[in-house]
């Protein structure tokens, strides 16, 4: 038996598919604290995440995340990603108290959202909104209950270009030479080249630091050199005129012209063709280029910084760089450290980007577990703050308990391959939870299919659940 009912609605809602962005409508037929029905003739396959809209009366257009459950005939259920137990556990009392079930000394084991919450303080401020909420609402009560949650739960998720938010400092000695550089060089207009592994950050830094420069009004224009093609880069860097080749049907400005006033970032600058290197050495040199097919000389106006992940006096040494370009780059030079050389900042780093990640999905943040971050410290990210990102992002989007687990990072767990620890039964018990958590995860809960693929019973696999105190999603 449920400990709150759901609420009936008809409310129109439109929905997106993260992994694929397809787009459906529906009608949400009921709402409760986890998830709830949403009738539509589009049905993502269970477990995707999708993003819901609905539109509110007062508020606009209401937009959070859920994780699609089972599918019928008429539509998909779906289950919110609520994960603030203070909240939550406000919110279902606020439930239970309108539906007149209020039993607040029982727990259901039908929603997984509700592990021990009922414990938790609730938060009287929550409460206090809430209560004025439902005397103020003139409105159907799903609306009420809607715009209560919007202004309890959903960040707006604004974007903000203020690197400070975006972008995480860190304090560890090896990035300190970084930001002591940063901030004596970037006021000035000396040309800046980043050097380091991929993934380290380049692109951000030199975002940074045109955030600190004097032209931080004008514009950034990042280019990837290793991604344009060698036909077309000659006339992407520097512009064309109408008819100056075969295809220009019109006047273009090149990057450099769009940079003006601002800052160009070349990226993988290692990658420029030898016969472009010296149009840009002389570019630099003079001050001034010209569009393909005119002669009226454009002054350069932009602050180039420049970014590579290759040892460039190794390729000036091979004959695949121009030493008088490098020269000419390297006003200032930059190493940005490898996440591995930055071990005071894996953990911050981390929970910074659960937070930033998070935020960008309209969800809490969650904290890392313990053995979360142990495998984070022990794993070599040798794809450095990206691949660090992408597991994290993964993680926050798979994990269905209040704390990220391991198992939700998704990155081989080698390192606990190579340091196991426990006993035979133990380690044995600890792969058994890993196997059942993904299978949770991939049949959306469907307890049929789950031993169906691991060849046990139902009843095993509900024990198994229950031993490894893992969430059931309810439907
Ligand atoms: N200090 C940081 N704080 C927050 N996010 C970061 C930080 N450093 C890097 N990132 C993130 O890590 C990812 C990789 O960063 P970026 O693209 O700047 O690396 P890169 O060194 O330019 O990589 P590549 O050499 O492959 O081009 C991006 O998603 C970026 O937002």
């Amino acid at each position: 038996m449920r400990q709150f009912e759901r609420f009936s609605s008809d409310t129109t809602i439109s929905f997106s598919v993260f992994q694929n962005r397809a787009s459906g409508q529906g009608i949400l037929k009921n709402i409760s604290l986890s998830g709830g029905f949403i009738e539509s003739r589009q049905i993502p396959p269970p477990n995707t995440w999708v993003t819901l809209k609905f539109s509110h009366d007062s508020i606009g257009t209401i937009q959070t995340a859920a994780r699609s459950l089972r599918e019928d005939k008429r539509g998909f259920s779906i289950h919110f990603a609520w994960t603030d137990r203070t909240a939550l556990s406000s919110l279902r009392d606020f439930l239970t108290t309108l539906g007149g079930t209020r039993d607040p000394g029982r727990k259901s084991p039908e929603d997984p959202t509700e592990e021990s919450s009922l414990d938790q303080p609730i938060d009287s401020l929550i409460r206090k909104t809430w209560a004025s909420f439902v005397r103020n609402s003139s409105g159907s009560l799903l609306n009420t209950m809607i715009s209560w949650c919007h202004s309890a739960f959903f960040y707006d998720a604004e974007e903000t270009e203020n690197p400070e938010e975006t972008f995480f400092q860190g304090s560890s000695p090896s990035i300190a030479d970084v930001y002591r550089k940063i901030r004596i060089f970037a006021p000035t207009s000396l040309p800046v080249l980043l050097m380091g592994e991929t993934g380290t950050g380049k692109e951000v830094f030199s975002r940074t630091i045109h955030h600190y420069s004097a032209q931080k009004e004008g514009p950034f224009v990042p280019v990837n050199c290793g991604a344009i093609p060698e036909s077309l880069a000659e006339s992407l860097l520097f512009g064309h005129e109408k008819g100056s080749f075969t295809g220009a049907i019109a006047q273009q400005k090149g990057y450099l012209e769009s940079a003006a006033d601002g800052t160009l970032f070349l990226d993988e600058i290692g990658d420029l063709p030898l016969p472009l290197q010296v149009k840009l050495l002389r570019v630099l040199q003079e001050r001034v280029f010209n569009r393909i097919g005119s002669h009226v000389q454009i002054p350069l106006k932009c602050r180039i910084v420049t970014a590579t992940n290759k040892d460039l006096k190794e390729e000036v040494r091979k004959g695949t760089f121009r030493q008088d370009l490098f020269y000419r780059l390297e006003g200032v030079a930059i190493s940005i450290p490898p996440l591995r050389e930055r071990t005071d900042d894996l953990l911050p780093l981390a929970q910074f980007l659960v937070q930033k990640i998070s935020r960008k999905m309209g969800l809490i943040a969650k904290a890392l577990s313990p053995e979360a971050e142990r495998l984070i410290q022990s794993h070599p990210w040798k794809g450095n703050v990206r691949e660090l990102g992408n597991a994290l992002h993964r993680a926050v989007i798979v994990s269905r308990h209040i704390e990220i687990l391991p198992e939700d990072l998704g990155i081989a767990s080698s390192s606990f391959v190579k340091e196991p620890s426990g006993s035979l039964r133990e380690r044995r018990e600890r792969h058994e939870k890993e196997i059942l958590s993904a299978c949770l995860l991939r049949h959306g809960g469907n307890v049929g299919k789950i031993a169906d693929e691991l060849g046990i019973s139902r009843p095993s696999v509900y024990n198994m659940i229950k031993k490894f105190a893992l969430d059931l999603p309810n439907s």
